[in-house]
């Protein structure tokens, strides 16, 4: 592949004797890999189906390599949620900010979602993750994405940092930026950004990243946890970053924290003033492990005021609005999803317990998007099927895959159908993928038009 000279010149400086093997990594072929979403099934549970090469990321518990030949993006599990196809170094990053049940989670550049599918799934569905986009598109993918994966309690942003943090001030236990940078980690598997890449564009990407930092500090609780990642080997964006950031805010501390087998350390000697421990920070290299370009620094605020005044979100009161749903819950699932419901336009959904008001911000999806409230009825949404397990429904209609039967639901087409009438959740081996509704002989296909398998 053909690299910038300026970069490859760089990369020579600083790598020196390792240069040769480094630019060799160029000519390999990248490695693949996908994770386990533990939100719809066990570790040991998808190695006794997998219909793929399985072999163990070191680094991250739920993640695999999977083979050359296979197509995990193209199989009726990927649409069922049962993982997310993600690149092994950047599972390290969910690993290393390791957000527990209960806490309170950002995600603040959080497109397309591989991070903050990671995360939910570290939290269990307890606690409260918001995922933020500030590109319009790319925060719709995201949404589909969380929604994909049956993520409960995510609310997902299309803000800018310096937005979130007026609303969001020292609320988070936990922060991620997944700066956007310039890219040079990915020159192997996305072409564009070798493309894009020179000089000044790492520059404007460096002081970019250091206003993200700073709003993402500003979010942050005292005790509270920030990881930084990149996808670039440039010193400007990774170690000095961070010195810049730990510099100005004396609050922050590197972590200490053990590394995996073929994880390097963070360079002091690459940056003009590197702070005391740069050394403690994560450089991925593809010449190094079975992943691409990654580094990652793990801080801890260390000191810092207590912001006690909030505006919580109002949930909506008038629960008589709401009977509709209510007849469907009670026809349809075996357990009635509840809590603080809201409404946007006739969408319902469930707020994460201790959500802040969303007034003004632009939001993509303020919650569990439970379904639409229609006149005088009630239909359930695609997230909704995808958040449930087969036993939380009443009527269910499996298909197994690799039939005809799958590949029809996928296309959306009707299938034929006896049985009682009404909402079915359509499983694919047992795994929920999506709605039918039963009447007449034939079982109504509510898979989403957007979502719709052509070619198969
Ligand atoms: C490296 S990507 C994030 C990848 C994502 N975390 C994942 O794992 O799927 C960085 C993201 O930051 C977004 N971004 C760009 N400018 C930003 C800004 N000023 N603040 C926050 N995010 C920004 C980009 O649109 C991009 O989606």
């Amino acid at each position: 592949m053909q690299l910038p000279q300026d970069f490859l010149a760089k990369m020579n400086k600083l790598l020196q004797s390792e240069y040769e093997a480094f630019a060799r990594s160029y000519e390999e072929e990248r490695a693949h890999g996908l994770r386990v979403n533990t939100l719809k099934t066990s570790v040991e549970q998808f190695l006794k189906v997998a219909p793929f090469g399985m072999r163990r990321i070191p680094w991250a518990e739920e993640g695999f390599y999977y083979g050359k030949e296979d197509r995990p993006g193209k199989h009726p599990y990927h649409e069922a949620g049962l993982y997310y196809i993600q690149e092994p170094s950047a599972m390290a990053v969910g690993e290393l900010l390791d957000p527990q049940p209960g806490d309170t989670v950002l995600d603040l550049c959080a497109a397309p979602g591989g991070k903050s599918t990671h995360l939910a799934a570290k939290m269990k569905g307890a606690g409260l993750l918001i995922a933020n986009e500030p590109h319009p598109a790319r925060a719709k993918i995201l949404s589909q994405n969380v929604e994909r994966m049956g993520i409960r309690n995510a609310v997902v942003t299309n803000e800018m940092p310096d937005r979130l943090a007026a609303r969001f001030p020292v609320f988070f236990d936990r922060i991620l930026v997944d700066a956007p940078c310039s890219g040079e980690g990915m020159f192997r598997k996305d072409p564009d950004a070798c493309a894009e890449w020179s000089l000044s564009h790492v520059n404007m990407c460096a002081a970019r990243q250091d206003e993200i930092l700073l709003q993402a500090a500003k979010m942050l609780k005292p005790g509270g946890r920030l990881v930084y990642s990149t996808c670039t080997f440039s010193p400007e964006e990774n170690e000095g970053a961070i010195s810049r950031f730990v510099e100005s805010h004396p609050e922050f501390v590197i972590e200490d924290v053990r590394a995996y087998e073929g994880f390097d350390r963070g360079r002091a000697d690459w940056v003009d003033d590197p702070v005391e421990k740069i050394g403690n920070t994560f450089r991925l290299w593809p010449h190094r492990l079975q992943g691409e370009g990654h580094y990652i620094a793990v801080l801890r605020k260390t000191d810092g005021q207590e912001q006690a005044k909030r505006t919580f979100a109002k949930p909506m009161g008038d629960r008589k609005a709401l009977k509709d749903y209510f007849a469907f819950a009670e026809e349809t699932l075996m357990d009635i999803p509840s809590g603080d419901f809201t409404v946007f336009g006739e969408q319902l959904y469930i707020l994460p317990p201790g959500m802040l008001t969303l007034d003004q911000l632009k939001v993509v999806r303020p919650g569990w998007h439970i379904g639409t409230l229609k006149k005088n009825r009630f239909e359930p949404s695609h997230a909704l099927a995808l958040s449930l397990n087969g036993e939380q429904a009443r009527k269910r209609w499996n298909l197994l895959r690799e039939t005809a039967e799958i590949a029809a639901y996928l296309r959306g087409e009707s299938l034929p159908a006896t049985g009682p009438k009404g909402w079915h959740l359509v499983e694919v081996d047992g795994f929920p993928i999506g709605w039918g509704k039963l009447a007449d002989g034939t079982l109504k296909n509510h898979f989403p038009k957007g979502l719709r398998w052509t070619n198969i």
